[in-house]
């Protein structure tokens, strides 16, 4: 795999690290999740592929415990408010100092510096500072954020993970590591750089949720079907409009033109009332291997049954009967391969962990009858 021999310190986040850590593990490095002691269950629902190690960092032995693991990583990964990781004396001086080589990612909300860099926060927070969230939402409807998917994931934990291959791309030439300042805020807004780059085009003249992408238009909307379920329609360029109406059995001569901006409602109006004629299933028959740009809009379990997804295996079953997406995308020579069994429990490999990075026996044993650190093989052994 494509990042096979990197060695990753994730320290344990709420949903934009674990994301991050997991991408690198699905491709192949080796990462190990630090997590709390005393903690029943861990909210880390991003853990495929991790192993975990239970540390208390509140005492200065599991500080030190940390600061050896990363000193002989690759990568540390930290999630956490600006000036925790220094409070601990883990901060990227102190770490690159000993392994000038570390790759120092630091996934926060509002970055490293600014007024708002110690601010609590989440994805809706950063969403709303990088400019996005304002275009978000339907016509005169408030601000609409979709999931936590833009800041969390995509300008999070994406983001930086992107920065940390940059990093060892850029490491294999130099032979340096460096610090990865990731904000969610700015990385959602460099993912968003088609709304402020696409200005100049008229694209986003008109107020939200009445423009061209934005659900505004009607050829690029969704529809509810007459089973209660719902078609995704995306027939922007006029070839693939044509077709469209041609699938709906609509004639061009009695509709308005397509791009009649202030005959819009009238035209959603007929769409919305022919789409409702229709079953989902009846209405995927009519469209399918066409060219009209409308498609299902399927639920998480549907997604895996879905021919056109079947075919590519774009989503898996684990060994827990859990469906997820395949990591994407896909590498002709070097793909990710996916961990398929269950997810770590918290301190699950703390010994096997500890033990490779080379503490002896005896140490191990008193980090962990001193409650330093956890270890809970036992249990995963059940
Ligand atoms: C699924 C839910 C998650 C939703 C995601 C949400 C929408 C997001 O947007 S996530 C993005 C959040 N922002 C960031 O990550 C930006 C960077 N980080 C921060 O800004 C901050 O970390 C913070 C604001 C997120 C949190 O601030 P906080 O003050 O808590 O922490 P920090 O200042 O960063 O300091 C960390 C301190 O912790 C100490 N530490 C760290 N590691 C250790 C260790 N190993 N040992 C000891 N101490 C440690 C460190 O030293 C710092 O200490 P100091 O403060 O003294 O310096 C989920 C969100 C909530 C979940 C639910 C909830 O947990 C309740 C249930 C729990 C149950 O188990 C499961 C069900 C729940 C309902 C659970 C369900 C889901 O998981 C959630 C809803």
């Amino acid at each position: 795999m494509a990042l096979a021999g990197v060695r990753v310190i994730e320290l344990a986040g709420l949903a934009p690290a674990p994301f991050c850590g997991m991408i690198l593990a699905d491709f192949g490095a080796r990462v190990i999740r630090v997590d709390r002691t005393k903690v029943a269950m861990t909210v880390d629902t991003q853990a495929r592929g991790k192993q975990s190690v239970a540390l208390n960092l509140k005492n200065p032995k599991g500080v030190a415990v940390l600061k050896r693991l990363c000193v002989q990583s690759d990568v540390v990964l930290e999630p956490y408010r600006k000036g925790v990781m220094e409070k601990m004396g883990l901060g990227p001086e102190d770490l690159l100092k000993e392994n000038p080589r570390l790759i120092y990612a630091r996934l926060t909300g509002y970055g490293q510096s600014g007024s708002y860099a110690k601010g609590a926060g989440h994805d809706i927070n950063y969403l709303a500072m990088s400019g996005l969230l304002s275009m978000l939402g339907r016509s005169s409807e408030k601000p609409y954020a979709p999931l936590n998917l833009v800041a969390d994931f995509a300008g999070g934990g994406l983001m930086c993970a992107f920065g940390i291959v940059l990093a060892l791309l850029e490491r294999s030439r130099s032979g340096q590591g460096q610090i990865i300042d990731a904000s969610m805020v700015e990385g959602a807004a460099y993912v968003g750089s088609f709304m402020w780059k696409s200005r100049s085009l008229g694209l986003w003249n008109r107020p939200r949720g009445e423009n061209l992408l934005d659900s505004g238009a009607p050829f690029y909307d969704t529809y509810r079907t007459s089973d209660g379920k719902y078609m995704a329609v995306g027939a922007i360029e006029p070839q693939f409009y044509q077709q469209l109406i041609q699938g709906l059995g609509l004639y061009d001569a009695d509709l308005p033109a397509q791009m009649s901006v202030s005959d819009w409602p009238e035209l959603r109006q007929t769409f919305t009332r022919v789409f409702a004629s229709k079953t989902q299933e009846q209405w995927s028959r009519v469209f399918d291997g066409t060219d009209a740009c409308v498609t299902p809009v399927l639920s998480l379990d549907e997604v895996l049954s879905h021919p056109h997804n079947q075919a590519r295996g774009s989503f898996f079953k684990d060994s827990q009967g859990e469906i997820s997406p395949r990591p994407a995308p896909v590498l002709s020579r070097s793909p990710a391969e996916p961990c398929h069994s269950r997810d770590p429990f918290i301190g699950e490999h703390t010994r096997s962990v500890l033990k490779e990075y080379g503490f002896k026996q005896a140490q191990i044993e008193q980090l962990l009858s001193a409650g330093i650190a956890e270890c809970n093989e036992a249990k995963a052994r059940l």
